[in-house]
């Protein structure tokens, strides 16, 4: 069962019994999914729509590893966002998955949201991007202009109008996720091309994204602060182990692996008498303890996996399947 199939049966589940009444205001919901080259600020744009920090964001490009969601819950509608990771060209087995992952992602969504930040001129990824999406029938897509507090009204307006000469979008619209500007307009126009239907996820839930997964994140990405251009590439988290320690409900054990690809970048991550990783260990150890609401105890390791970009045995045990 696709994810949109399996989120109206969940739906339907929990509604079966309810009387139709043709006076009630219309309800929409559905997927959407931001896609858009590395750091224009899709991770972003997705938390601020959801107000809760669900998505990963980080100045480095593709961090976003995986399909992230957050739910946008109104009393008109229930937008579910898919967070993908940038769409770039092949040039690992790991990014031929991402490709694929995102492309099918792309086939199951009710609207795409295609973002191009205001400051950068349109290039051949933005373009490349475009040509892909028109590929994808059937699905309206709203392209949106991001990051329009880094530049002035003029350089939006422009952007806006490069944008628009790029393809067929159901329509248009400049928002800045930092700010805050526009995010209400967005929200509208995103909900305005949902199809009618039943919440998909019960109230007050903001993702459905394992725990284990988002925490394996948080780790990643206090792993990425402050390291050099090669890392962001070569680092991969798992979370080999987590729950309540016993006797101790209280405090939650985290027992995870940090994996690179040379000794070069071990050496880099644990630093000099492990200060960095201790650093790291603490920072994602806040992060952790923010997002389950509990006292963690963080037991972080880093091992070398030579080349696990290009092994499958190794992107099995990360997450990325075939
Ligand atoms: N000034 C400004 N910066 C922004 C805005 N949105 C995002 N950014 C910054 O742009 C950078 C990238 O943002 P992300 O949200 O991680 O971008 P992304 O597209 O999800 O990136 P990937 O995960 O690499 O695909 C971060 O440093 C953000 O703080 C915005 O509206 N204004």
């Amino acid at each position: 069962m696709t994810e949109k199939k399996a989120g109206r049966a969940k739906a339907n589940a929990s509604r079966a019994g309810t009387a139709s009444d043709p006076q009630a205001p219309v309800f929409r919901s559905g997927f959407a999914c931001l896609v858009g080259r590395p750091n224009v600020g899709k991770s972003t744009l997705t938390n601020a729509l959801v107000g809760a920090k669900v998505a990963i964001t980080s100045n480095r490009p593709q961090t976003t590893r995986r399909v992230i969601r957050g739910i946008v819950h109104r009393p008109d509608a229930q937008l579910v966002i898919l967070d993908t990771p940038g769409l770039h060209r092949p040039r690992t087995l790991l990014g031929e998955r991402l490709d694929s992952l995102v492309r099918s992602t792309l086939t199951e969504v009710d609207l795409i949201g295609f973002c191009v930040p205001a400051p950068d001129l349109i290039g051949p990824g933005d373009k490349y991007l475009a040509k892909e999406l028109a590929a994808v029938k059937n699905t309206p897509v709203v392209a949106i202009v991001t990051k329009t507090d880094e530049v002035p009204q003029e350089r939006v307006a422009e952007q806006l109008l490069a944008v628009s000469e790029l393809g067929e979008w159901a329509d248009v619209v400049p928002v800045s996720a930092v700010r805050g500007y526009q995010l209400d307009v967005l929200a509208d126009v995103l909900v305005s091309h949902l199809p009618e239907g039943p919440p998909l996820y019960p109230d007050g839930e903001l993702t459905d994204e394992p725990e284990q997964i988002m925490v394996a994140e948080l780790i990643r990405e206090a792993a990425l602060e402050g390291v050099r251009d090669e890392l962001p590439h070569s680092i991969a988290v798992l979370v080999e182990e987590m729950g309540p320690r016993d006797g101790q409900p209280d405090l939650i054990d985290v027992h995870a692996e940090l994996y690179v690809e040379r000794s070069s970048q071990k050496a880099i991550v644990i630093g000099t008498q492990g200060a960095r990783l201790k650093d790291v260990g603490t920072r994602a150890r806040k992060q952790i303890e923010a997002l389950l609401g509990s006292r963690v105890y963080l037991d972080l390791h880093v091992r070398i996996a030579k080349d696990w970009q290009r092994n499958p045995k190794y992107l099995r045990r990360l997450g990325f399947y075939d």
